[in-house]
């Protein structure tokens, strides 16, 4: 049976012991590790930038998924490539050229991602399926972790993976917010090939026993 991609947001992550919960996430076999990078402009919410994803790229072999949520992302584009992102992943919502922006993560060598907010169509994303590595579908309104799924997300991964289906198979369809051993099943079997999970992970419990029980969650309900 196929399964989704587990890319683990370390938003809620123990910041004081940072390099061990990654390891600890890479041995419990999570795929990608995914970085959460606010600017206290595009969304409420600061978190770090390109310096501390170097840092975890020297303690991780794990590809590095990192989503930004940053007012004028082409600006940054090179700095975060340069410090070890395999992906880079910016909004459609934060700068009116997000074609050259996909350009020039590609030019870099990276995996090239566009994202959308709960609000915006996905008419915003939709017309660059061709160009697209991945599509991040937010399921939370974006800046912090802990918010709950908002319901309406699921007929818009039905409707996207469509539509990728058709344009672009290969683009990896990626939902991020909320994602629980509850609902993954659901998101999942809506059409989303990797999950993006904060604080269903990390959180006090083992996260080796929290992601057995999302996985559990997934396999409970029928395959897609
Ligand atoms: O991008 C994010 C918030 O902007 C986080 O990645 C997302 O919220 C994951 O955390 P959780 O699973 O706790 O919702």
């Amino acid at each position: 049976m196929l399964e989704p991609r587990i890319a683990p947001s370390i938003l809620t992550a123990d910041f004081a012991r940072l390099g061990e919960q990654i390891r600890e996430a890479e041995e419990a076999g999570v795929d990608w590790i995914h970085l959460d990078v606010m600017d206290g402009r595009f969304v409420p919410n600061l978190t770090f930038g390109p310096l501390v994803v170097e840092a975890i790229r020297g303690v991780t072999r794990l590809p590095l998924d990192v989503h930004l949520m940053i007012a004028e992302p082409e600006r940054y584009l090179e700095d975060f490539a340069r410090a070890g992102a395999d992906l880079i992943t910016f909004h459609a919502e934060a700068t009116p050229h997000a074609h050259r922006g996909l350009q020039r993560i590609k030019e870099l060598g990276k995996r090239a991602g566009l994202a959308v907010n709960p609000g915006t169509p996905l008419e915003a994303l939709t017309h660059l399926l061709p160009e697209l590595d991945l599509a991040l579908v937010m399921s939370v309104n974006p800046g912090f972790g802990g918010q709950r799924y908002i319901p309406a997300t699921t007929d818009r991964i039905k409707r996207l993976a469509n539509l990728k289906a058709h344009l672009n198979p290969e683009c990896l369809l990626e939902v991020d917010g909320g994602i629980k051993p509850e609902n993954a099943a659901e998101i999942y079997r809506a059409g989303a090939d990797v999950l993006v999970v904060g604080s269903a992970l990390f959180n006090r419990q083992p996260l080796a026993h929290n992601l057995e029980r999302l996985k559990g969650g997934i396999h409970a309900a029928s395959s897609r």
